[in-house]
């Protein structure tokens, strides 16, 4: 059973949650906790269920068994290759749908959502491609767009799942920093990820293997000589 609730603290917590797709367990009692002020990264081998488990945290899908408590609303920054990229829509367009999730679907945006459409644009460095279809995009551009989209919800808890892959070496440092300054912000940031430059940069990686999550490991940022 879900309960999706506020918890008291600002604190993402996953308890005991159980999932399979059919004939193929994948989350066999996971748990995590998830601090604001903290980038948390998931990692764990392909298959080992990490986007599973992000669907679960952001109720896409529902686990058969275990809770998932939220200190409020999610961000979710999906995959890129899990976009339809030819869908004939701007960059301003994709950023606009995260002022959608708070306001209401096709409600007239307010000056102050137009405000945080153009301010998260500018925060990420792609407001000079505002009108630009995001299948003219590079992988970047588009990471960085849907980054936007998520700063634009003001949501306190940002989910993304593997925002650094195929990306070169700036962009990579573009959302690690990125990351580092939406936790000090005191959100709650948790990333799935293979990438080691992202591991490194994280304050928490939790290793999701054999359905479930292990003690997490100090990282070179948490490490005081
Ligand atoms: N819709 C689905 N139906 C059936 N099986 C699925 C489905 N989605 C994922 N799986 C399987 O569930 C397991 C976990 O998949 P998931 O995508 O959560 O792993 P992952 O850790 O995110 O992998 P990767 O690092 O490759 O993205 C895999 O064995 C995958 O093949």
């Amino acid at each position: 059973m879900l309960v999706s609730s506020a918890a008291t603290t600002a604190e993402l917590r996953v308890r005991d949650v159980w999932f399979a797709y059919p004939n193929r367990p994948v989350l066999q009692g996971a748990e995590l906790s998830v601090r604001a002020g903290e980038v948390t990264a998931l990692r764990g081998d392909n298959g080992a269920g990490k986007s599973t488990l992000l669907d679960i945290v952001c109720g896409v899908r529902r686990p058969h068994r275990g809770t998932v408590e939220l200190p409020g609303r999610i961000a979710y920054v999906p995959q890129r290759t899990d976009l339809d990229s030819r869908l004939p829509v701007t960059v301003r367009d994709v950023v606009m749908m995260g002022a959608w999730s708070d306001r209401g679907l096709w409600r007239p945006l307010r000056r102050s959502d137009r405000r945080a459409v153009q301010g998260a644009m500018e925060r990420v460095g792609i407001d000079p491609l505002a009108s630009r279809r995001l299948d003219e995009l590079s992988g970047g551009q588009v990471q960085r767009t849907l980054m936007a989209r998520a700063l634009t919800t003001g949501a306190p808890v940002i989910i993304l799942d593997e925002p650094t892959t195929g990306l070169d070496s700036e962009v990579r440092r573009v959302v690690a920093d990125l990351l580092a300054e939406l936790a000090a912000e005191g959100r709650v940031v948790l990333h799935a990820t293979h990438d080691e430059e992202a591991l490194r940069a994280s304050d928490v990686v939790l290793h999701l293997a054999h359905g479930t999550i292990s003690t997490p490991q100090p990282t070179a940022s948490s490490v005081v000589e």
